[in-house]
């Protein structure tokens, strides 16, 4: 076992012995200032709970095992994904002055896009029939989805172009039969949008699509003017029976679920114009230096894994549950499931023993107020222990200040009573309460950046491959067996 592992094992085998005390007597609450900032985001972290040498415990662990420098290896392209041998490189694609031997091809595709984004918007580019592109199609799944559909979503009223998005994930074909029949061929463009071109629902939508290009008399190589691909296989076109539709590179070094800030973007590039997505790199640029060159104690990503590890292992708290009062971020729960659960659900080390620690923790939530009104008395007086992350904005992005401050004075409210003990229950609660300025491409991309950066720290602690998912492979094998079998 390498050193830092056991290193790590005996630092949390400590915070286990709380465990058994804890979980009859519930420790009370930090308490005090413990206002963490950092890029415009704040965390308040004095809802936790723990004493102050308990939280001293918790950095000293973080640098034993040279937690900081051991991410600093990821940000420098070390071979991080063992088990795919490959870098984890996704900090590179928003890091405009690196000199790492990849960063050209970032810089040089960034300004494709930059350049495809301003002929569509402009309409330059046009589709066969000469006529502008109104609608952009975005074909993917997970990584190639989540996180774009939850920025665009989030930036709607950033939309500077008159393109609309329209996101087509689930194979359901409800979805496509809806969409369809509201657009015109000539005037839409596909992102058929895939890391690797192999998956089966995005293949379908995309041939899906094509024929139905193909009944409305559009084909052969007019279809190159209505597809383009975003995948790092160079017979991404051919697949889907456009051998001639344009490529926007992504490379093996970018894991899905952390792949917004690549060409996956490029409907927001679209979208949102470049300035806005540039403003969205640059956030998540400054949340990567803050993870690195912070001291421990000020250091967002770093405290969050830290508190993650002591809600999970010393108070047996279960899940993690994600509260944004924001309507715009409400799709930003699906999206931190995927980086959070699909990166750590995982039961064994890197080393290949079985963890005896618990790692990936359920992420779910609901958006304030609604939650309120569905799951939040489970929350005060079931049995459950839960992590809760409240988020909101100060500033509304609408005039209707009455409705801002009635959804703030309840956000405020909430993070104080979900941690209020009834003598009458069971549950028991910790929140952090993580606040942003305002909902923007910036703020927005360093939100993100931390919780990517929390998300690969726990890896890091708990000695695990954050960047694989090799259990999501079985239900594919299973879903093509019985296509097969019923064809
Ligand atoms: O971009 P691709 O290769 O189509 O993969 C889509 C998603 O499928 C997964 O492999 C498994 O769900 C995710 O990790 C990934 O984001």
């Amino acid at each position: 076992m390498p050193e830092f592992l056991s290193k790590t094992q005996a630092g949390l085998a400590e915070i286990s012995a709380y465990s058994d005390e804890y979980e009859k007597n519930p420790p009370k609450l930090l308490g005090g200032d413990h206002t963490l900032e950092a890029c415009g985001v704040k965390v308040d972290i004095s809802r936790q709970r723990l004493n102050e040498e308990e939280l001293k415990h918790l950095y000293r662990i973080a640098e034993d095992v040279h937690l900081v420098e051991r991410h600093r290896n990821m940000m420098q392209g070390k071979q991080v994904n063992s088990s795919e041998k490959r870098a984890a490189l996704h900090t590179l694609l928003r890091d405009p002055e690196s000199s790492l031997p990849q960063a050209e091809a970032v810089r040089k595709n960034l300004d494709e896009m930059r350049k495809f984004a301003y002929e569509i918007r402009q309409g330059l580019w046009r589709g066969t029939t000469g006529q502008r592109i109104t609608d952009v199609i975005n074909v993917g799944i997970g990584g190639s989805f989540a996180g774009p559909h939850f920025v665009y979503d989030a930036c709607q009223d950033m939309n500077t172009s008159s393109i609309a998005v329209h996101w087509v994930s689930n194979v359901d074909g409800w979805v496509l039969v809806n969409l369809l029949s509201k657009l015109s061929a000539s005037t839409t463009l596909v992102i058929v949008s895939s890391k690797s071109f192999g998956t089966a629902e995005t293949l379908l939508n995309a041939e899906t699509i094509r024929n139905w290009f193909i009944q409305q008399g559009i084909e052969g190589e007019e279809l190159c003017k209505h597809f383009v691909v975003v995948s790092s296989n160079e017979k991404a076109g051919e697949k889907i029976g456009v051998p001639c539709a344009r490529r926007f590179p992504i490379w093996d070094w970018v894991g899905g679920r952390f792949s917004v800030w690549s060409a996956t973007g490029l409907p927001l590039m679209i979208a949102l114009g470049p300035t806005h997505f540039d403003e969205f790199l640059r956030g998540a640029h400054q949340m990567d230096m803050h993870s690195i060159e912070s001291e421990p104690e000020k250091n967002l990503p770093l405290t969050l894994a830290l508190l993650s590890i002591w809600n999970s292992i010393a108070l047996n708290a279960g899940t993690l549950c994600f509260l944004p009062y924001e309507h715009r971020l409400r799709h930003m729960i699906q999206w931190l499931q995927q980086l959070q659960m699909e990166s750590l659900g995982k039961s064994r080390l890197t080393n290949g023993e079985l963890t005896f620690f618990p790692t990936g923790r359920i992420v779910w939530g609901g958006l304030g107020n609604d939650a309120q009104h569905t799951f939040f008395q489970c929350l005060r007086q079931g049995v459950a222990r839960t992590a809760i992350d409240i988020l909101w904005a100060d500033r509304p992005a609408h005039s209707l200040t009455v409705h801002h401050d009635f959804l703030l004075a309840n956000a405020k409210a909430q993070a104080n009573v979900l941690v209020t003990e009834d003598d009458d229950s069971l549950a028991m609660n910790t929140v952090n309460v993580i606040r942003v300025r305002d909902i923007s491409p910036y703020s927005l991309g360093a939100l993100m950046a931390m919780y990517e950066h929390k998300t690969t720290m726990l890896g890091n602690l708990f000695g695990i491959n954050p960047f694989d998912q090799p259990g999501v492979e079985l239900g594919k094998r299973l879903a093509r067996d019985i296509m097969n079998e019923e064809q």
